[in-house]
């Protein structure tokens, strides 16, 4: 049985990983903080970690994308995408006002991961605009401690599924300040995920992510990097600069090719930006299994 670490119970990880695996049996290793989801792969006391790695609102998870670059060196084997449905949560009884509606004045305080949190700002700022704000290392962990302070006026935004566990209520729903929240989760690990993957509905396509690192004093050699994939038709999904941590204002560029690294184009395109000095590194070739079409139930 494959043993997968993620994000606590309840989280939108959590919810992310029922939706991929579905009926088949895994063991599931929950902890706290991504740090130690990335770390558990990597010490081999489990086969993957799930990485929530971009969102429709947010973008990139930066602190997620360092640590797969920096900290680790764990190919990723496949990605989805699952809708991220965040929800107002506390003990109703502690909200309601006289007319028997959530009485948001009497929230003083909103917890949840930081990405969650941001995606609600415009919700919670309209409706709560003097509550605190605290950031908790995931929505389920946003969960359990409301849980554990009832009557203080501690609310959280977090999972359907986080509520069900943690036997809170919804106070409302569907929070986020725009529709069409979907996060990218990729599956990290040695081995290959050798595996049909039945996301109904999702369709599948070849991806290779690279980490380009340009020469010094080289200029225009970002143009000639993308013209190595523009003459070959290759498409690129995502471009984005991070600071190699090394020196201020140097930058390598996370790159998302939609082409298998084996593919005699994509081989051929970064033979010849290596020829031009760029270090190139892969972070892994792998199938991205869209969203559209497929349901958003899953088993609480
Ligand atoms: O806290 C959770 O529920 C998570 O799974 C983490 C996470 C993230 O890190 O981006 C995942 C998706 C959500 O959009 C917000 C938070």
């Amino acid at each position: 049985m494959k043993r997968i670490a993620l994000l606590p119970e309840g989280s939108v990880s959590h919810e992310a990983v029922l939706h991929l695996f579905g009926d088949e049996p895994v063991e599931l290793h929950h902890f706290k903080q991504i740090s130690d989801v990335f770390l558990a792969t990597a010490n081999g006391k489990t086969d993957y970690s799930v990485i929530p790695m971009e969102n429709t609102i947010e973008g990139s998870v930066s602190l997620h994308m360092d640590w797969l670059v920096h900290e680790v060196d764990i190919p990723m084997q496949i990605e989805w995408v699952y809708p991220s449905m965040q929800n107002l949560i506390g003990k109703r009884e502690e909200f309601v006002g006289s007319t028997g509606d959530i009485d948001y004045s009497k929230i003083g305080k909103v917890l949840s991961h930081p990405v969650a949190m941001a995606q609600c700002l415009q919700f919670i700022r309209s409706r709560m605009p003097n509550a605190e704000l605290e950031h908790v290392g995931s929505t389920s962990e946003a969960v359990e401690l409301v849980k554990k302070h009832p009557d203080e006026g501690w609310t959280a935004v977090g999972t359907a599924l986080g509520a069900k566990r943690h036997g809170l209520d919804i106070l409302a729903d569907k929070v986020t300040d725009h529709d069409n929240n979907y996060t990218r989760f990729a599956l990290i690990g040695p081995k290959p995920f050798n595996q049909q993957v039945k996301i109904s509905g999702g369709r599948s396509e070849a991806k290779t992510s690279i980490l380009v690192t340009l020469p010094e004093n080289f200029p225009g050699a970002l143009h000639q990097v993308l013209s190595a994939f523009a003459w070959r038709k290759l498409n690129l999904s995502r471009i984005e600069s991070r600071p190699t941590k090394k020196r201020l204002g140097n930058y390598y560029f996370y790159m998302d090719v939609l082409e298998s690294l084996d593919s005699v184009l994509l081989s051929s395109a970064i033979k010849e930006i290596e020829a031009l000095g760029c270090h190139v590194r892969a972070l892994g070739s792998y199938p991205s299994y869209t969203f559209e079409g497929t349901k958003t139930e899953v088993r609480y």
